[in-house]
């Protein structure tokens, strides 16, 4: 079966037309009060990796009714007015993520590497507590 488009070429249409965070700078933002970092993996990528102090963590299948005020979904995480920062794992889902949002007129910057490289880059990381 031959596609329309790729996933691949999907992820660099829309890295073509958004704004890129790279890590480091990323970092920087962690304690920064006018940015929200938004994680997007699956819960379980969440449970078994850590995820970045002070991220909002919005599954991805649900991101365009968690961002819209006229969504019976709405999270008012995302009326607040600061910087909007989504990342996944390697950048790829939060890529098209983003695309998708501006799309829809909602603001927001991706983290281009995603979390794959954020421990090794010096980046603070929490970890849940283990299921009792
Ligand atoms: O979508 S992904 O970059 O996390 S594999």
């Amino acid at each position: 079966m031959s596609l329309k488009i790729t996933a691949a070429q999907m992820v660099a249409n829309a890295r073509a037309r958004i704004e890129e965070i790279e890590t480091a700078d990323a970092i920087a933002m962690v304690n920064d009060p006018t940015v929200q970092i938004v994680d997007i993996r699956d819960p379980r990528e969440r449970q078994r990796t850590g995820y970045i102090p002070g991220s909002f963590h919005c599954p991805r299948g649900m991101l365009e009714f968690w961002v819209d005020p006229d969504s019976p979904y709405f999270k008012e995480v995302f009326a607040q007015d600061k910087k909007f920062v989504f990342h996944c794992a390697s950048g790829w889902r939060s890529a098209i993520s983003t695309a998708t949002l501006q799309d829809m007129g909602f603001d927001a910057a991706h983290l281009k590497e995603g979390f794959s490289t954020w421990e090794a880059a010096g980046g603070p990381v929490e970890h849940a507590e283990p299921k009792a």
